[in-house]
């Protein structure tokens, strides 16, 4: 596709402008349904990381799709799109040197994989935000199931249309009853770290 192009390496590169933030760039990639908690977690997450002194940048699915993806719907080869787009976007800001955080439904294992393969290994860590269906249902802080099982709404992750869990994501954050999102995001912030992303 990309005929008659060549690739300008910069004399400023990923490396230099790590070295400068002084941080590991990579992406936070959350997934899960809607309601999940993805954008409460990740706006917490920010926010802290940010107390920490790191450069962050947060690429949420509701904002996204009212500028870079506006054009895409909710059809299976729709969001196949939007999660593309979102990656090559979460690649460049990794190469700007960032701590990316994404919170996309992204229900299908190979678009996810996608990102993670345009990345280096350690750069990518897929969270998988494992709130079952029916609490997601029971939250539902748009009234979007309700429409969905009215029928006004096609195509709904969880109802209509499927979501593929992760099957061996870096961080899982399974649900507990009663535990606050300020949980669950000191939780996660504790698995990063644990893990070696935060160093
Ligand atoms: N049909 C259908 N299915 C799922 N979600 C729907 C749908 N229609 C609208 N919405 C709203 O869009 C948000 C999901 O957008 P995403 O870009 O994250 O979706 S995807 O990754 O491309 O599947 C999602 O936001 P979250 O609730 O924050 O997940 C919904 O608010
Ligand atoms: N432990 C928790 N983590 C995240 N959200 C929680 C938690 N407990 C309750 N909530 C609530 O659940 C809702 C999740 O909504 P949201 O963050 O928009 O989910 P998503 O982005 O996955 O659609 C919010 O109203 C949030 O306050």
């Amino acid at each position: 596709m990309a005929s008659n192009i060549v690739w300008h390496q910069h004399k400023v590169g990923k490396a230099e402008r790590s070295e400068q933030k002084q941080q590991k760039p990579l992406v936070i990639w959350l997934t899960g349904l809607s309601g999940s908690g993805k954008s409460t977690i990740a706006n917490l997450l920010e926010q802290k990381l940010g107390a920490a002194g790191k450069h962050t940048y947060l690429l949420d699915g509701d904002n996204i799709r009212h500028g870079l993806c506006g054009d895409l719907g909710f059809s299976d080869k729709d969001r196949v799109e939007n999660i593309r787009r979102i990656s090559e976007v979460a690649k460049l800001f990794v190469d700007a040197g960032l701590i990316v955080i994404t919170a996309f439904i992204s229900p299908f294992r190979a678009d996810r994989d996608f990102c993670r393969h345009l990345l280096d290994e350690q750069e990518f860590v897929e969270v998988y935000i494992d709130t079952p269906l029916s609490v997601c249902e029971q939250r539902d802080p748009k009234g979007l199931y309700q429409k969905a099982r009215a029928g006004d709404i096609k195509d709904f992750t969880g109802i209509d249309s499927a979501y593929e869990a992760p099957q061996a994501p870096e961080i899982h954050l399974e649900y507990q009853d009663g535990q606050t999102a300020e949980q669950s995001a000191e939780q996660l912030i504790a698995a990063l770290k644990a893990k070696g992303y935060l160093a």
